[in-house]
């Protein structure tokens, strides 16, 4: 089995959306929490994976002791802690010194996805991941790891910010991660005493790069030295201070999301398809008006090969050598021309693909009967291939 590949019957995930920045120190994390804990109270059942290895900060944030590790339930699953009917699971509880700060990127994602799917979550609505800050490696592999609903770009409103928000954006649209929208946080400040919210950087900024990328502005929370106290003792601002504009701003900001369309319309992933005894078989989405056209709803094979059918009523044939032949992985093309090193002719014309899986919302892995396992199939490309592999065989 391919190491990306979900193993078969693995559990349907909840409902994840992940909130991330582009640089450090926006407030990702202050506004997750808070985010949760909205959410929460709208008596959503709310998980937070927290993985910002280089910061893990949210359990601070809720008052959640992070030295003492998990406990673990009797079928060797992790159980989270819970603060404010939030369930958490961080990169903090890992380790009590500063090891995952250096952790690199697949061992990142081998612990997500250990802390996604080997947490006792239960039953949840949402799960929120926050991710590290920035736009590397790290974070395009988490985007791709996991089926992710949405992802939420939190930015402050200096150029310098938004302009690496821009590059958030652009980077989770890579791999189908459908973007909720841009939070401003730290816009303008609130006085202490009288409440007032007065800007005292440019503001509207956030709003300005939502508009240019084409994405939702989900909100604006004012700088407010009470949000500090509240992380640092534990007790997220939509608890202690109720009333102020900034609790007000996540409440905001948490309905919107709470209301922001999930993956409907698509085939539930992540899946893992055995052909030749049919586990796994992903069962047809019912596609929804106005969802995304390249959302896959349903997947088939029959003695002819695979058929792929599509939200937008799109339905293509694809014989297996067809799709051995088109495969873009390193050691089927040159990873610098592009140009195919694999010999069409080395390919049986018998060739049966064998297993089929979900990678992310955005591509398909297969592996065939040559023992080939290492393509990714993204989404784009499958529909651009239509009939254009045949041709040159
Ligand atoms: N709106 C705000 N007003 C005032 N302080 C804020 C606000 N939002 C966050 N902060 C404070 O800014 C600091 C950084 O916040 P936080 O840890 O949430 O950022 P982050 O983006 O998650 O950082 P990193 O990813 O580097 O860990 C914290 O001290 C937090 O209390």
């Amino acid at each position: 089995m391919s190491e990306r590949e979900p193993s078969a019957g693995s559990a349907r995930l909840p409902r994840m959306i992940a909130v991330s920045s582009g640089k450090g120190g926006v407030g990702k994390s202050t506004v997750t929490v808070n985010l949760a804990v909205a959410l929460a109270r709208t008596g959503q059942r709310i998980g937070i994976v927290d993985a910002d290895i280089y910061g893990p900060s949210v359990p601070g944030m809720l008052g959640i002791a992070a030295d003492t590790p998990p406990a673990m339930s009797p079928d060797r699953k992790v159980i989270p802690s819970e603060a404010f009917d939030v369930k958490v699971i961080s990169m903090a509880m890992l380790s009590d010194d500063d090891a995952p700060a250096i952790l690199r990127g697949p061992m990142v994602t081998k612990y997500l996805q250990m802390f996604v799917r080997q947490v006792d979550w239960g039953e949840l609505d949402l799960l929120l991941l926050d991710l590290p800050p920035g736009t590397g490696d790290i974070q395009l592999t988490l985007a791709q790891a996991f089926p992710l609903a949405g992802a939420v770009v939190v930015t402050t409103p200096q150029d310098v910010s938004l302009k690496i928000a821009r590059r958030g954006v652009r980077m989770m649209e890579q791999v189908n991660v459908p973007i909720l929208g841009v939070v401003e946080n730290m816009s303008g400040f609130t006085c202490p005493s009288c409440g007032t919210v007065t800007n005292i950087f440019h503001q509207g900024g956030g709003e300005a790069a939502a508009e240019q990328l084409d994405v939702d502005f989900l909100g604006r929370v004012p700088l407010d030295p009470a949000i500090v106290d509240a992380g640092d003792d534990g007790r997220p601002l939509v608890v202690s201070q109720p009333e102020s504009p900034a609790a007000s701003a996540y409440r905001s900001i948490a309905d919107a999301l709470g209301a922001a369309p999930s993956l409907e319309g698509g085939i539930v992933t992540p899946f893992a398809w055995t052909l030749s005894d049919g586990s796994g078989k992903p069962a047809p989405a019912t596609p929804i008006s106005g969802g995304a056209p390249d959302r896959l709803v349903r997947l088939d094979h029959d003695q002819a090969g695979l058929i792929l059918h599509w939200a937008d009523g799109q339905e293509q044939r694809f014989v297996p050598r067809d799709l051995r032949i088109a495969c873009q992985c390193a050691k089927c093309r040159d990873e610098i021309t592009g140009n195919r090193v694999l010999a069409p002719d080395s390919v049986s014309r018998g060739i049966a693909i064998t297993r089929i899986w979900s990678v992310g919302n955005y591509a398909l892995g297969m592996a065939f009967s040559d023992g080939h396992d290492t393509g990714i199939y993204t989404f784009e490309q499958l529909r651009g291939l239509r009939g254009a592999t045949l041709e040159d065989v």
